[in-house]
């Protein structure tokens, strides 16, 4: 099954933010093509590329970068705190902003802390790792109020923002890991990319990680070289194993490992297995995924079981799940059902209800609430998630539940023109938010009952600015689903205006 989170190398994500803001990140400055080392912003401050001067900072960004002034003209420092006072230096001049880095903190935060990865300034997913806990909550709010200033719907300015729900221990949550393998010389590198860079970082250990993620990854690691498996090489192009993906179910404790290859033999595969089988009990399942060639995409189209289980099961809310290697489930178990559990707190759902599930992917919402309601249909447009939300709905005997490919903007109308009327709709879309279309056809037909979960603060708030004509925000419950990073996620009570 395809999942729908097929991430591009770090050095090939494009440099955008999606709240309009310019990142601080982005192409090196070029002074050739810039015509010189200085450069003037469009509002014509003279600045140039390796420029130092000391910077108070404001405060943080939506992507968890310092935010300070320069002659009036805003600065971004990745890994600068509010309130402090730093030495920084130049690294990109842009019309509109200029980019630089930390030489040296004049004065220091009281919320700043050492990070418990020490790489965590130089590979992404860590921007806040400098923060204390508290601090990170507060900046998730934050994040919320920025994207509504932006955008301010209608009455954003008393909204209920509920305070970030928090972990209790805000590292060892990711269940899944899918990281590059590389030898460079004799030197083996398992591990994540330099920021904008193809130099991969060796990381004996993420804090972040599922440390039973990290230990089958660190142990593959060692037999792969023992067993002088082949690598891929991408200068030649040349090779076998280029990416290794370690799941582990939060419930059972299994793990599903997945070699992602450059050719679709595997030479050396049978004494790989026999080794793993010995060293790592926990692995029940081990696949080959075939991804020929250069290419941004982790994944390719082809799954393999070369041994043990097809699936590791999850359990969310009470509900059985079967994940094969490519099935996409939130990487933090804990705080998923604490997302679910607001939703359905939020909706107030009877036995009569029709709820729509939108943006299904598994299924892991609607069947959660399956058996609070009538009847539930949900959309989703990769096949192989719908296929394995109806096969989740059959191994929870589940007969209420249906759901069907296609895109929330075209069968969400579609039913509703059926006469399928939906009492209760979730939307769960990705970061790009809701499509027009699916926004006009809520306006026009207004479900009683609505949540909206969002992953991007930003595209919420756009969103928002239409859905406001016809419904009131209750409150947004900010929900940190990754502790440490700058994601922001939350849950969304909407009630209709003419309710109210
Ligand atoms: C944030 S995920 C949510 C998945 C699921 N609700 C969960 O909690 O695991 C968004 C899902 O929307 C799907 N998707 C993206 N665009 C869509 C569209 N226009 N219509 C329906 N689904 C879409 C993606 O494939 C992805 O599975």
């Amino acid at each position: 099954m395809t999942e729908n989170s097929n991430k591009k190398r770090p050095y090939q994500q494009k440099a955008r933010t999606t709240n309009g803001q310019k990142p601080y990140y982005g192409k090196k400055f070029d002074p050739r093509k810039q015509g010189g080392h200085s450069q003037k912003t469009s509002e014509g401050v003279d600045v140039r590329v390796g420029q130092n001067f000391p910077l108070t900072i404001k405060r943080l960004g939506i992507n968890g970068e310092g935010i300070g002034y320069f002659k009036r003209k805003i600065v971004f420092v990745p890994g600068a705190l509010p309130d402090e006072v730093a030495v920084v230096k130049v690294t990109e001049v842009q019309p509109k902003y200029i980019a630089a880095k930390v030489l040296k903190i004049r004065e220091k935060s009281p919320n700043r802390v050492k990070p418990l990865d020490e790489f965590a300034d130089e590979v992404g997913g860590f921007e806040l790792e400098h923060m204390t806990y508290a601090a990170q909550l507060a900046f998730k709010k934050d994040v919320l109020v920025q994207s509504l200033e932006k955008f301010q719907p209608k009455g954003w300015s008393t909204y209920d923002l509920r305070n970030t729900i928090g972990m209790e221990n805000p590292y060892e949550y990711r269940n899944k890991a899918q990281f590059p393998v590389r030898k460079i010389g004799d030197q083996f590198r398992v591990g994540m990319y330099k920021r904008s860079s193809h130099d991969l970082v060796d990381l004996p250990v993420v804090h972040t990680q599922n440390p039973a993620t990290m230990k089958v990854l660190r142990t593959i690691r060692e037999l792969l070289d023992k067993l002088s498996v082949s690598i891929y090489n991408e200068d030649k192009n040349r090779g076998t194993v280029k990416t290794i993906v370690a799941r582990v179910s939060h419930t059972t404790g299994d793990v599903q490992l997945t070699f992602v290859t450059n050719t679709d033999g595997f030479p050396g595969d049978t004494a790989l297995i026999a080794a793993i089988n010995q060293a790592l009990p926990e692995v029940t399942g081990i696949f080959q995924n075939f991804n020929p060639g250069r290419t941004s995409l982790v994944w390719g189209d082809e799954t393999i079981k070369l041994w043990g289980k097809d699936y590791i099961e999850e359990t969310v809310m009470g509900k059985t799940f079967q994940l094969s290697p490519r099935a996409f489930m939130q990487l933090n178990h804990t705080q998923m059902s604490v997302v679910y559990k607001e939703a359905l707190s939020a909706l107030n759902l009877t036995h009569a209800d029709k709820l729509v599930d939108a943006y299904s992917g598994v299924g892991t919402i609607g069947l959660s609430l399956a058996d609070k309601v009538g009847e539930v249909r949900g959309m989703e447009i990769i096949p192989e998630a719908v296929d394995d939300a109806n096969i989740n709905a059959k191994i929870n005997h589940i007969e209420n539940a249906h759901y069907e490919i296609g895109t929330a903007e075209e069968l969400f109308p579609k039913w509703q023109s059926e006469g399928w009327l939906a009492d209760a709709l979730v939307v769960d879309p990705p970061r790009t938010g809701l499509d027009t279309a699916l926004r006009r056809e809520i306006l026009r037909t207004q479900p009683e009952k609505f949540v909206y979960i969002s992953c991007n603060a930003s595209t919420l708030a756009r969103d928002l600015v239409d859905l406001t004509k016809a419904y009131k925000v209750e409150y947004i419950q900010s929900i940190d689903m990754f502790p440490q990073t700058a994601r922001w996620e939350g849950v969304v009570k909407l009630t209709r205006r003419d309710h109210s």
